[in-house]
């Protein structure tokens, strides 16, 4: 399956302008063959905007802009993940991430569970127990956001779950390019499964983003990796080298979890 990063500077504050350039990424991943296009976290809003700007823009999982997003996905014929500040029903707003597959349909959607700083403390709160493990043409998805990867544990419960990728909208600024140079493809290494990566680049306020999203790949190859720049990147996930890696570096077989009981 091929997949599509939109590494972007971000547009704080202007969900149309957003939605727009979603539009024309989408277009051109689509004409170039991807079946998924991946945003950074909080695409249509920003990140760096604060609380007040996050109550006044936040919406359900299934408002205005889920409808939106999927009319570009069923107009170009590629599933998305975006990022959004979620408004929900029982009150309470949550950084999210939501797929929706190319006919238009909301197939799951994410809550950040690992805050980061005050930045994400003073605009969200942290999402609970809910790990989606999602389909699309055959590939087996997780979900996670930016900071919540840096937690071995979460990409290892995705990978013990089934995942055979796991997509990660992100906010990562400087000085945190280690992450985003050596972390993101050990988690792919020691999971065994794809991990992609994608940030924004440029700056909002005073936040100076890396960009240098990247696809990994289970074998500890990169599949796709950016710069500082705007860029659309491509991605093929092959079952094939899936598989081969699997078999010969097999840590989720031979792992003792009676040993790690006390570390949970
Ligand atoms: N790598 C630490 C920064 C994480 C920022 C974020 N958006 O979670």
């Amino acid at each position: 399956m091929r997949i599509a990063l939109y590494q972007c500077p971000p547009l704080p504050l202007e969900p149309a302008a957003n939605l727009e350039r979603l539009g024309l990424r989408a277009a051109e991943a689509a004409r170039r063959g991807a079946a998924l296009l991946v945003t950074p976290e909080m695409y249509l809003s920003g990140y760096n905007i604060g609380l007040e700007a996050v109550d006044g823009l936040a919406q359900p999982a299934d408002g205005a802009w889920a409808e939106a997003v999927a009319a570009i996905a069923r107009e170009q014929g590629i599933a998305i993940v975006y990022g959004y500040p979620e408004r929900a029903a029982q009150g309470g707003l949550f950084n999210s991430v939501q797929l929706v597959d190319a006919t238009g349909q909301r197939v799951g959607n994410y809550r950040k569970t690992h805050l980061f700083g005050e930045l994400d403390h003073g605009m969200f709160s942290a999402g609970g127990d809910e790990y989606p493990l999602l389909e699309l043409d055959g590939w087996k998805l997780g979900l996670l956001i930016c900071y919540d990867v840096e937690f071995p544990e979460n990409v290892r419960r995705l990978a013990l779950a089934g995942a055979d990728a796991v997509l990660v909208p992100t906010a990562n600024m400087e000085p945190f390019d280690f992450v985003c140079d050596v972390l993101v493809r050990a988690r792919a290494f020691e999971n065994q499964c794809y991990l992609a990566y994608a940030n924004y680049c440029g700056a909002e306020g005073e936040i100076r983003y890396c960009g240098l999203s990247s696809v990994s790949a289970p074998d500890g190859s990169l599949t796709a990796v950016c710069g500082r720049e705007e860029t659309l990147a491509f991605a093929d996930l092959r079952r094939d080298l899936l598989e081969k890696s699997r078999a010969a570096v097999t840590y989720l077989q031979d792992r003792r979890a009676e040993l790690y009981r006390p570390l949970v």
